[in-house]
């Protein structure tokens, strides 16, 4: 951990993605996102689901469709604000997502106001809408990570596994 946790903000990779911590490492994302086109605020995607992600025969694991939006309706906004979270997350599976497919999703700014962002995203196959997201982000406040560090010290582990405040 950085001495001031709060320090960090999401900046462009070497190779100018915008990656989230885990990924930044390996400048690539492991979710299979990358940005095809970005104007203003909309931004075309393109997407791939790993094989590994799968959870039916085929076809992605609803878990990597959600991660995927949280990554791409951060991503619309972090152009604008590099210190964002998300606060709320709602996801539509509309028809399954193959893997090894390549879908597009085209996520966009719907209304910023403050430290309040709503954002929202369609992943669509030739057309077809496969799946919706809409979340709530907000500007982060200032020492969010440290008073999360914070906290997080103030709980002690009790024999039986079970955390408490001390
Ligand atoms: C390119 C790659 C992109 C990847 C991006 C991925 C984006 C993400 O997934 S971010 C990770 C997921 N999101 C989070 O972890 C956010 C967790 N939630 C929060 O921190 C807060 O609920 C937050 C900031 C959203 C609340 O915002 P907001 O609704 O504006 O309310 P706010 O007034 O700031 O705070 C509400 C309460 O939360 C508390 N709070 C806010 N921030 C914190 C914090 N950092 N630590 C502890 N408490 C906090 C406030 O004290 C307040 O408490 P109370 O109601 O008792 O007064």
């Amino acid at each position: 951990m950085s001495e001031d946790p709060d320090a960090s903000a999401i900046a462009p990779s070497p190779s100018g993605r915008l990656l989230c911590g885990g990924c930044a490492p390996h400048d690539a994302c492991r979710l299979g996102v990358e940005i095809a086109d970005a104007r203003d605020d909309v931004v075309r995607f393109e997407v791939v689901c790993p094989r590994s992600w799968h959870g039916g025969p085929g076809v992605a694991h609803g878990g990597w469709t959600a991660a995927v939006f949280d990554d791409v309706l951060s991503v619309v906004a972090l152009r604008v604000e590099p210190r964002l979270v998300t606060k709320s997350l709602a996801v539509s599976y509309l028809r399954p997502v193959p893997v090894e497919r390549p879908v597009q999703v085209l996520a966009r700014i719907d209304r910023h106001v403050g430290r309040q962002w709503e954002v929202s995203a369609e992943m669509t196959l030739a057309g077809t809408a496969l799946a919706t997201g809409r979340a709530e982000l907000r500007t982060r406040h200032p020492h969010h990570f440290a008073r999360h560090e914070a906290w997080l010290a103030r709980q002690t582990l009790s024999p039986n596994g079970s955390h408490a405040e001390s």
